[in-house]
């Protein structure tokens, strides 16, 4: 894929830009069988490719800059604005909304945050896009001191940015290299956005977790339920749910799912989803969500599921979670991971649960990320 801010030395994010994306591909599925295979030899499906530009549905940019002339995008080494606000990777109505923010931010004078000399006010701007291009818009400040800047403008920001659902400043006073803070304050009505993924409504609050490629992401979903429908279990389990996806999309009138995770707001969310779908949260046909450690739903929730599927953060299952699904009577485990390396490790933690079935999802290109989605069945 071509893309000017690589050809001009001002952006190395997307490491292997260079490579043909079919061989990217190719090399992925290498990398993540070579780790898994030792464990089981599944039979690999076909990869699930990306498009090569403007798939991804979250940009978090840096501000920098001056007042009046902000740079949205990353920092050089020396600490300095880089500007990204074209980058291929966005589509077009996230791109749109980057420049129009760009000129809100200059038109009501908002301060970026200097690194180097520490001091300014606006750190980051987050923006999320769903496929029908409305949008959550989060400002990152240091403090409250520029909030009102932002609160009274937001008819300005409204006319610039029409499809903003959901609006939000989040502070972050800390000097690191830390994206945003624990405090969000909401200026919109509206808190969460919609994410449509496969005729599901899912909904996505500010600090919740959602994967970033909107349209992989979906066939991810789709191939895990496949999976489900196949095994066709009585009961499942959903662990690390952020807000949802899998459970809801694995919901039947005979099967009892329940999800757990350990972001509240990402558990209201789902639950949200939930009752807007008509689901009940006992009994078969349930859908339920717990805010919980998934170490510690073994414990939490009462019997044994009949599959469980699990899809951590890139750390992968905690030890004690490989043991008690390797001791338990819990039949197929599905198991997404971003990352290959513990996915292999938790593999070798649970020897009585054999890969089956496996798939390559991208939904990283140009980078060396992925996802990767795998049945294990016992015995
Ligand atoms: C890779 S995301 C998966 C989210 C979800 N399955 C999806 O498809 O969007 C991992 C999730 O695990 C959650 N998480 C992190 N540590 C956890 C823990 N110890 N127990 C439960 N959930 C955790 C994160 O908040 C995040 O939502």
């Amino acid at each position: 894929m071509e893309c000017g801010y690589y050809d001009r030395d001002l952006c190395r994010s997307c490491t292997v830009i260079e490579v043909p994306y079919a061989r990217q591909l190719a090399r992925k599925q290498q990398l993540v069988r070579d780790l898994v295979d030792s464990h089981g030899e599944p039979r690999w499906l076909e990869p699930v490719a990306s498009v090569e530009a403007g798939f991804r549905n979250k940009a978090k940019m840096v501000v920098a800059g001056k007042v009046g002339a902000p740079t949205l995008g990353i920092l050089d080494r020396g600490g300095r604005g880089i500007d990204l606000r074209d980058c291929p990777l966005y589509p077009e109505p996230l791109t749109r909304a980057i420049h129009a923010l760009a000129e809100f931010i200059a038109r009501v004078r908002l301060l970026p945050y200097d690194v180097a000399k520490r001091r300014g006010e606006l750190k980051h701007l987050i923006v999320t896009g769903n496929p029908d291009g409305r949008l959550m818009i989060r400002f990152v400040l240091r403090s409250t001191g520029q909030l009102a800047k932002i609160r009274d403008n937001t008819d300005l920001l409204r006319e610039l940015v029409p499809h903003a659902d959901v609006l939000s400043v989040n502070i972050q006073p800390e000097h690191k290299a830390v994206i945003e803070g624990a405090e969000e304050i909401l200026l919109s009505r509206q808190g969460e956005l919609i994410m449509p993924v496969n005729g599901i409504d899912l909904r996505v609050r500010p600090r919740s977790f959602f994967q970033t490629n909107t349209r992989v992401t979906e066939q991810l979903y789709r191939q895990v339920a496949d999976w489900v429908d196949a095994v066709d279990p009585a009961s499942v389990w959903d662990l690390y749910c952020g807000v949802g996806g899998f459970a809801l999309h694995v919901a039947a009138p005979t099967r009892e799912v329940a999800g757990t995770e350990i972001s509240a707001e990402a558990v209201a969310s789902a639950r949200d989803t939930a009752r807007a779908m008509g689901l009940p949260d006992e009994g078969p046909g349930s859908v339920r969500f717990l805010a919980d450690d998934a170490a510690a739903t073994p414990a939490d929730l009462p019997g044994t599921p009949e599959l469980a599927i699990v899809n951590p953060p890139r750390r992968g299952l905690e030890a004690s979670l490989c043991a008690w699904l390797e001791n338990s009577s819990v039949d197929h485990v599905v198991y997404s991971s971003c990352n290959a390396t513990t996915l292999a490790r938790d593999l070798g933690r649970m020897p009585s649960l054999r890969p089956v079935e496996a798939r390559l999802l991208d939904m990283f290109p140009h980078t060396g990320h992925y996802e990767v989605a795998v049945l294990l069945r016992r015995g």
